[in-house]
């Protein structure tokens, strides 16, 4: 696990750091982090370092600053740096005259750095960092345009620049270029910040350097799960368990219709966990061909005790949907509501009641999120900032809200955040949202609390997902939502295998 601060707190970690070090010391040692990364960079990309072309585009900041000490950094290693002054005026002046001193070349004039940036093995974004407002700035939407049209990997110093560092969140591009860089690598310095977790796809890998922040660093305002919690958090029996004892999940789902979506949820949570499946609904007999084990009925009333619900996928958002999601409500178990559950509990206050009684879960995409708070007062929006919507959702329905999208996010509704950055797109897919349900739902019946199991289900979902389309490290392939499902056991090994390995934890 680890933490997520917004640059504001990152600042205010800062300040003691500052004082108690030589003057400019933080910056050399991030600027130092920047270079080997660099370094690495070049050795992988370029056969080596020495000789290698690098430039480094400065904005008027600190984050200009460590790209000019990154640059001293690698001419002393040889490499051939040309620094590029944004706003020559403003360029920090220590990092200008390290750079001086190994004679690397300065360009103030943008004619003259489009065709450094297209000769160039490497460019270092250090345009702007932690205090970016908005998209990229005349002429870097020129210069970053030229690198990705020539295919020059950037690495972005600190943060992406244009990409809002607190969301994630970029400006439409202009005529000009780019309103932000889409990095092959981020290195970050003293703490993650959310832009690193948010977009993923702007950031790449995210390298972390750190600076010595760790000791003044308060609560994180987010968490990220790595395999090793999820492994260790998994339920799997134990030598005293039986099919009972270790949580019966209730999926209540698909109808005449849509029997697929109650196939796709059922037949994940029999992969999810051990124990037992029951399933209530119109599809009774679609889910009893493809999952054998499952205890199907037709109906929710005669479905038999459970530990938890699981319900909503292909459910329908008519009178009978409302009733069996009212029923589901009543048990005094945990319940996961996902899709037209979400769609119901917007249009029904009773409903938001009864779902806030109970310890709930609550799966939106963006669109069913925006009908789940219609009706609140102020409803939050996930434009810009999906954290914040997302918190303010939780807090405001008394249930754990699992915002799907490029990085899922899970507010509790005490304030706890937690973030699965994706490592790709596959799961934009049909059916995937329903076998996620599964396996939350699943765990919601082992007995984790909506929030831990909410951050399971996504990490090992998104796993499937990766591993279903192909081995890590190669492009991989488009697959459809019943090969994520085919995949949740391999996801739950390695998971559980990154566990022994970490801690010993996994059994
Ligand atoms: N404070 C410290 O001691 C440390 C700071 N570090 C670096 O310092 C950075 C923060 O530095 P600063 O607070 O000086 O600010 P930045 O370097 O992020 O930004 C500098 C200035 O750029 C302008 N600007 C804002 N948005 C812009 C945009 N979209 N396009 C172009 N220019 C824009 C603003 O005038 C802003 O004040 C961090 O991201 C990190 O890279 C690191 O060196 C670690 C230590
Ligand atoms: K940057």
């Amino acid at each position: 696990m680890y933490g997520v601060w917004t640059p504001e707190q990152v600042g205010t970690a800062e300040e003691p750091v500052l004082a108690r070090t030589p003057e400019g010391a933080l910056m050399r040692r991030a600027a130092y982090g920047a270079a080997q990364v660099a370094m690495r960079m070049l050795t992988e990309r370029a056969g080596g370092v020495t000789g290698r072309r690098v430039v480094v585009l400065v904005g008027a900041g600190n984050n200009g600053g460590d790209g000019l000490w990154a640059g001293a950094y690698l001419s002393r290693r040889g490499v051939r740096v040309t620094a590029v002054l944004l706003s020559p005026d403003r360029a920090h002046p220590a990092g200008l005259e390290a750079l001086r001193s190994w004679s690397a070349r300065i360009v103030t004039d943008p004619d003259d750095a489009v065709p450094a940036v297209e000769r160039a093995h490497l460019v270092l974004d250090a345009i702007v960092g932690t205090s970016a407002r908005g998209g990229l700035r005349a002429p870097a939407p020129r210069l970053v345009g030229a690198t990705e049209a020539a295919g020059v990997p950037i690495l972005a110093i600190d943060t992406p620049s244009g990409v809002d560092p607190r969301t994630g969140t970029v400006p439409e591009a202009t005529d000009d270029g780019p309103a932000a860089v889409t990095a092959a690598e981020t290195v970050t310095f003293g703490a993650r910040k959310p832009v690193h977790v948010l977009a993923r796809d702007r950031c790449g890998p995210v390298s972390f350097v750190d600076i010595g922040l760790g000791p003044e660093l308060s609560e994180p305002p987010i968490t990220v799960l790595e395999a090793a919690d999820v492994g260790a958090a998994w339920p799997v029996p134990g030598p005293g368990d039986d099919k009972y004892t270790q949580g019966v999940v209730g999926v209540a789902a698909g109808s005449a219709t849509y029997p697929g979506a109650a196939v796709l949820a059922s037949g994940a949570a029999c992969l999810a966990t051990s124990g037992m499946v029951r399933y209530a609904g119109s599809a009774a007999d679609e889910v009893r061909a493809a999952w054998p084990e499952v205890v199907a009925t037709d109906h929710v009333a005669d479905a038999g005790r459970v530990q938890a619900w699981a319900v909503g996928p292909g459910l329908g958002t008519g009178d009978d949907g409302a009733a069996t999601l009212r029923h589901v409500l009543d048990a005094g178990v945990p319940v996961l509501a996902d899709a037209d559950a979400v769609t119901l509990l917007g249009a029904h206050a009773d409903l938001r009641t009864q779902a806030a009684r109970v310890p709930t879960l609550v799966t939106p995409h963006a669109g069913e999120f925006a009908r789940l708070v219609a009706d609140l007062d102020d409803p939050p929006d996930p434009a810009p900032d999906r954290v914040d919507a997302a918190r303010r959702a939780a807090a405001a329905l008394g249930v754990t809200v699992l915002l799907k999208g490029n990085a899922t996010v899970v507010a509790a509704p005490d304030g706890r955040v937690l973030v699965h950055p994706a490592g790709s797109s596959w799961l934009a897919t049909a059916g995937s949202g329903d076998v996620l349900s599964g396996i939350a739902g699943a765990l919601l019946a082992a007995g984790l609390e909506p929030f831990r199991a909410a951050g399971a289900a996504a990490f090992v979902h998104a796993r499937a997902a990766d591993l279903g389309a192909g081995t890590p490290g190669t492009p991989g392939a488009p697959l459809p939502a019943s090969h994520v499902q085919a995949g949740i056991p391999d996801a739950i090994r390695t998971v559980r295998a990154a566990a022994l390995t970490t801690t010993g934890a996994g059994r």
